[in-house]
């Protein structure tokens, strides 16, 4: 018996094969962990062996089916001879999950181009790679016509992206990229609508992973306070964003395509902080203009600038 109590019925993925890139940790772990429970054989990518060990070895313990692949994604050789190998092994993949990813915080001015291409190879280019191949290397496995024949969807895909809705200010070469994710995502999902292949994603807002843990100790002070400018005033956990991956994987998504599910909190509805008055009516925002503006706020309508020439 497994100890991961997913949400969904059991054997709901029975029988099929999932990719899960960054399934060495955190959401990655959590999702190889929630799929394998419902019954996937799950691989797990990433660039760390012991990472990769470690979880498959849970996964078993488990009760779970679990192989890994040591691959840069960003490798683009590498990822054809592993997307190549998997499909010898196993014969086909039914799911990729392109988790893999992650960033470093820096001002838009101080990114280095080295930094800007490691970041967006990671978010972007790598998520690219492993779709293709996972596309072109299970049509070239199964013509569509069996596919059909067998009753069976080609793979479904979900890309995890980020909440990067309002720009993402100390992160530029990840909102960059993931935005660009985003824009693959609907793209692929209509050009490959016509193989039974759907492509979906998830933007995290602030998620309380493992990940988090690799960034120092200042950047962890400011994680601290973060769930404060969450309308649901917490961090998300990494199982609430492997059930979205999960149901968009699933034939309970059968007629989505091209879509971002937000798991977030309602983060990027109310970005500004501003404490709510315990009685709505307290406070007008209507007709917020300078003509109207009590005078005890005016000052806070200036900026700088103006407030230098007054
Ligand atoms: C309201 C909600 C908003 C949602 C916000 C979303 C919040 C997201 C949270 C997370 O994603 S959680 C954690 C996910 N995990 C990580 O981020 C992992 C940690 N990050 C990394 O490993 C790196 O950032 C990387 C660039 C993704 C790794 O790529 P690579 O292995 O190729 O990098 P390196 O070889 O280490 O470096 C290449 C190049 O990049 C620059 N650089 C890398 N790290 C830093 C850094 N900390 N500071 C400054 N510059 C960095 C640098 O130019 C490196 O080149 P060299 O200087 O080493 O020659
Ligand atoms: N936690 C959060 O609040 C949020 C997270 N996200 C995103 O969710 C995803 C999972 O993040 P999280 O679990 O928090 O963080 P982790 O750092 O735990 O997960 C990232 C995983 O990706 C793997 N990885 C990174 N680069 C590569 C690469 N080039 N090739 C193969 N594998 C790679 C890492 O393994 P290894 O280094 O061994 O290769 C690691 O296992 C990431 O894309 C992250 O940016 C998005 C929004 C919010």
């Amino acid at each position: 018996m497994s100890c991961y109590e997913s949400i969904f019925r059991d054997a709901l993925f029975a029988g099929q094969v999932g990719l899960v890139t960054g399934g060495g940790s955190g959401i990655g772990r959590c999702i190889a962990h929630e799929m394998a429970r419902l019954g996937a054989h799950v691989v797990l990518v990433g660039r760390t062996v012991e990472k990769l060990e470690r979880v498959a070895a849970e996964i078993a313990e488990d009760g779970g089916s679990a192989s890994w692949w040591a691959c840069d994604i960003r490798d683009e050789a590498g990822v054809k001879a592993m997307v190549a190998e998997i499909v010898a092994a196993h014969g086909r993949v039914d799911m990729l999950v392109n988790n893999a990813g992650g960033q470093y915080p820096s001002p838009l001015a101080h990114l280095s181009k080295k930094g800007w291409e490691a970041v967006v190879a990671t978010n972007l280019t790598g998520g690219f790679l492993m779709a293709r191949e996972v596309f072109e290397q299970s049509m070239q496995t199964f013509s569509r016509r069996e596919h059909r024949a067998q009753g069976r969807p080609g793979p479904a895909i979900v890309n995890i992206i980020a909440d990067m809705w309002r720009g993402m200010p100390g992160m530029a070469h990840s909102g960059a990229a993931r935005a660009g994710m985003q824009n693959l995502t609907m793209t692929a999902a209509v050009e490959w609508a016509r193989f039974g292949i759907r492509v979906n994603a998830v933007a995290p807002g602030w998620i309380a992973s493992a990940g988090m843990e690799t960034y120092d100790e200042p950047m962890k002070t400011t994680i601290t306070h973060l769930h404060k400018s969450v309308p649901l005033k917490r961090l998300g956990t990494e199982s609430e964003v492997s059930a979205a991956v999960c149901f968009l994987l699933s034939p309970a998504a059968a007629f989505m395509t091209g879509q971002t599910l937000s798991v977030d909190g309602g983060a990027p509805l109310y970005p500004n902080q501003f404490p709510i008055p315990a009685h709505s009516n307290s406070l007008a925002f209507n007709g917020f203009h300078r003509a109207t503006t009590p005078a005890f706020l005016s000052a806070h309508l200036q900026s700088p600038e103006d407030a230098d020439q007054t």
